[in-house]
């Protein structure tokens, strides 16, 4: 059956088993990958960062650092990508300098996110390569 024509489509109670909240859930991340550039960004800026932990062989307390920041990273652009949607439902194509706070909030969110994952980076990657760097001169 197409998505079109699942009994789901338009399903506004709750949801009946812990399967179909999952689906919706994913379906919702979906979403977020599909719609938002950004999302698209961080997912490759955070593959990019784990191939380099991966290379310069990180220890686990360091995985664990690179892991917090690239999911805080991704949880701030699905909340943004939330606070956009809901905006614009309530908003519709007219300017309101509510809408206008909230969105640009969540977006500060992100590029907060962003700056500690910058930061981890930082400390994480530069004595590596500082120590990759003098070693083979
Ligand atoms: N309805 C509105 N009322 C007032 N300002 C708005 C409205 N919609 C958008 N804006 C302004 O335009 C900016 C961009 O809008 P929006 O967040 O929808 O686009 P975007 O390109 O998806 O943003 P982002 O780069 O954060 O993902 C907002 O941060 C906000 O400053």
């Amino acid at each position: 059956m197409g998505s079109k024509n699942r009994p789901d489509r338009y399903q506004v109670g709750k949801n009946h088993s812990f399967w179909q909240s999952w689906l919706h859930a994913l379906n919702g991340l979906k979403t977020v990958v599909v719609e938002e550039r950004n999302m698209r960004t961080h997912l490759v800026l955070g593959t990019l960062a784990l191939i380099a932990g991966w290379l310069v062989h990180l220890q686990v307390s360091e995985w664990l650092w690179l892991a917090l920041a690239i999911f805080m990273v991704m949880l701030c652009e699905i909340n943004n990508t939330l606070a956009e949607n809901l905006c614009d439902l309530v908003t519709g194509p007219h300017f309101h300098p509510l809408a206008k706070k909230i969105k640009d909030i969540a977006a500060g969110a992100v590029v907060f996110a962003a700056g500690f994952a910058v930061i981890v980076g930082l400390i994480l990657f530069v004595p590596k390569l500082w120590a990759l760097v003098s070693t083979g001169l």
